[in-house]
């Protein structure tokens, strides 16, 4: 099969081609740096916050294409980054903007792309791409802008390594523990200064890949905020003296994590939990659930999923391409939430133990802000456990 806009073509960028494992070819233009990369082909359909999405670490070791069809019209900043470089394997558009505009743009989408050694393509039909996965299932892929040979990039997609049984989080731990002290933006505003208080609850946070605007929200609410790598173990983090743990997302499979299972089993009951994608399938399997890899994911920022305990819908952002299996569930835990477009898991509870988690995106960035409230349940149930172990 073979997908190509020859009009796309006759600018003046040079070639770019994705091939995928099953024999698919999309011909584009690179609009990104020259190179070659593997990843898992995902899509997203948000139709904004490509920024937020490139350096989500999560993304670690996949290609992402973009569903919705114009890229890049607001250009690039230095706060709407959720880590310290693009984290992608790969970048896909339909059509990438050749002008920017915005108050808070500093950079074009596509000098950024070049300056973060990121490769991409614009041109594709994204559509006929989307489909293509939908019905198979995901794939592996590789981009390239020096290898144009359709055969020899096929034979490399099928190849390459592929997500399933890989540790990637070890790609993307950060080197050594710090103190977080960034507050949400308020857009137009300078961050504001704070002075710690040294009486503020504590909140460890374990970092497989964690979303800066996880730890922003944390700030927000008036915590002391620690960033631990997600290698840390129990008694490392129980030295820090934690009035509340948190463990982020992340990319990969997380079946191969066992040094982050057997630390969360230690800590659960300890201190109050709560875990966000990653985090939430970690906090599952050390409690003796299992999970399973979606056939091709949930990505996005208009993902509905239902409130079990008060039934109400949030519209959510997601990007997770394993989720929890439902038949392996031990007792101890309790669905909270349901995605309402699979009925898979959302959200689980620990019924003895003071931890919960979701495997869809509450500090959003980008995305809607339904599920803000699920910082304020943390925050609620860290201040009752330090109340009843005074
Ligand atoms: N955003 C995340 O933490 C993703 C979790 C996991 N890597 C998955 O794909 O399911």
């Amino acid at each position: 099969m073979f997908f190509g806009e020859e009009s796309e073509l006759t600018r003046s960028d040079a070639a770019a081609l994705l091939a995928f494992e099953d024999g698919t070819v999309f011909r584009g233009r690179s609009i990104g740096a020259d190179g070659e990369k593997a990843g898992e082909v995902v899509f997203n359909t948000s139709m904004t916050g490509y920024q937020e999405i490139l350096t989500d670490p999560s993304y670690c070791g996949q290609i992402v294409s973009m569903t919705y069809t114009e890229i890049g019209n607001y250009g690039t900043n230095n706060d709407d980054v959720e880590s310290d470089q693009p984290r992608v394997a790969g970048f896909v558009v339909r059509s990438e903007s050749r002008v920017h505009s915005n108050y808070r743009s500093q950079e074009g989408l596509t000098d950024y792309l070049k300056r973060h050694n990121i490769v991409a393509i614009a041109g594709v039909d994204t559509r006929a791409l989307v489909r293509h996965i939908r019905s198979h299932g995901a794939l592996k892929g590789i981009l390239s802008t020096s290898d144009l040979d359709e055969a020899s990039l096929v034979r490399k997609a099928k190849e390459s390594q592929g997500l399933v049984g890989r540790d990637l989080v070890r790609e993307v731990i950060p080197a050594r523990a710090r103190a977080w002290n960034q507050a949400l933006h308020q857009l137009g505003q300078q961050d504001p200064a704070r002075t710690e208080d040294p009486s503020a609850p504590h909140i460890v946070c374990l970092d497989y890949g964690m979303k800066w605007n996880i730890a922003r929200h944390l700030y927000d609410r008036g915590n002391r905020v620690t960033i631990l790598p997600g290698s840390a173990t129990a008694s490392e983090v129980m030295a820090l003296n934690p009035d509340g743990i948190f463990l982020s997302n992340g990319p990969g499979d997380p079946e191969p994590l066992e040094y982050a299972i057997n630390t969360i089993r230690e800590l659960t009951g300890q201190r109050p939990i709560f875990g966000i994608c990653l985090g939430h399938q970690l906090l599952s399997m050390a409690a003796g659930a299992k999970t399973f890899k979606l056939k091709f994911g949930h990505r996005g920022s208009n993902q509905p999923v239902l409130n079990l305990l008060n039934e109400r819908v949030e519209i959510t952002s997601q990007n997770h391409g394993f989720a929890v299996e439902e038949s392996s569930l031990p007792d101890c835990l309790e669905i909270t939430h349901r995605n309402l477009n699979d009925n898979t898991i959302a959200g689980v509870r620990h019924k003895s133990a003071p931890a919960f988690s979701v495997q869809y995106h509450p500090e959003a960035s980008a995305g809607p802000h339904d599920s803000e409230y699920l910082f304020g349940e943390f925050q609620q149930l860290v201040a009752q456990n330090s109340t009843a172990s005074k």
